[in-house]
């Protein structure tokens, strides 16, 4: 049990309408960069909620090593309400996550953790931008920063990539398992694109209306994919 970082066994969700994960055991290692993909509604941001402790398994349970006290988690939600009018600067942004109660008064510790966060997301040199006046790209990857600057164990990303073109797609993605694999950080990310998830991960959950398939990411078949955004 050494190098796991945590594991389900039996997770099911029961909805009034609807009952989604179907017995789902899976163990994820630490330093692995896993996809979870499937189809609209089959419970991706569900499994993330259960994980995160947002919600409860109806069935089943989550257990993390050596425990959870001891899994810091970065979270980058799905959806930010970020209009072009939002003024608080990247940077500013970035430190909203430091535990801290007398921001922006940072401590010293807390500035160098910013600006070197800020250089591994390539941040530095828009820190002083309103966060809505940035582009798409640099707006997740302050999202992003946000989540890295408590050094977390664990990152979880849904859907990072959803509303970005081709090319920051990518870079986005790119830049994730670059940290990934330089600071050993575990990656759980949602996604839709699964060549991307094949160029960039180690493992993939494959999440079905009446099942679901877990391993190594050379396994996943392209044509099993059926749904999301992106058919392919
Ligand atoms: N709190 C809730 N109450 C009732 N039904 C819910 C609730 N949360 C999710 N659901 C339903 O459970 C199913 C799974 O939702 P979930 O958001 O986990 O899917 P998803 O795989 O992340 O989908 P998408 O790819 O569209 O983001 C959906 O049919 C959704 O409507």
């Amino acid at each position: 049990m050494d190098d796991l970082i945590l594991a389900t066994k039996d997770l099911q969700e029961q909805f009034t309408e609807k009952r989604v994960l179907n017995n789902l055991t899976f163990q994820l290692r630490r330093g692995r960069f896993l996809s979870i993909v499937g189809e609209n509604g089959v419970g991706k941001t569900t499994l993330l909620r259960i994980i995160l402790g947002q919600l409860k398994p109806t069935h089943g349970s989550v257990t993390f090593y050596p425990n959870r006290k001891a899994v810091k988690i970065g979270y980058v939600p799905q959806f930010r309400n970020i209009d072009d009018e939002y003024p608080l600067a990247v940077k500013n942004f970035v430190a909203l996550n430091f535990t801290q109660h007398h921001w922006p008064w940072l401590t010293a510790a807390e500035r160098a953790r910013l600006t070197a966060v800020l250089q591994e997301t390539k941040l530095l040199d828009i820190k002083n931008e309103p966060l809505g006046r940035t582009s798409g790209g640099e707006k997740q990857r302050t999202y992003l920063a946000q989540a890295l600057v408590i050094k977390p164990d664990l990152l979880i990303l849904d859907e990072s990539t959803a509303s970005l073109d081709p090319i920051a797609k990518e870079q986005l993605l790119r830049l994730v398992r670059h940290l990934n694999q330089t600071t050993g950080i575990t990656v759980i990310s949602v996604t839709h694109d699964v060549p991307l998830a094949k160029q960039f991960s180690d493992d993939y959950l494959l999440l079905q209306p009446d099942g679901y398939q877990f391993g190594p990411i050379d396994q996943l078949q392209v044509s099993e994919y059926q749904g999301g955004e992106h058919h392919v």
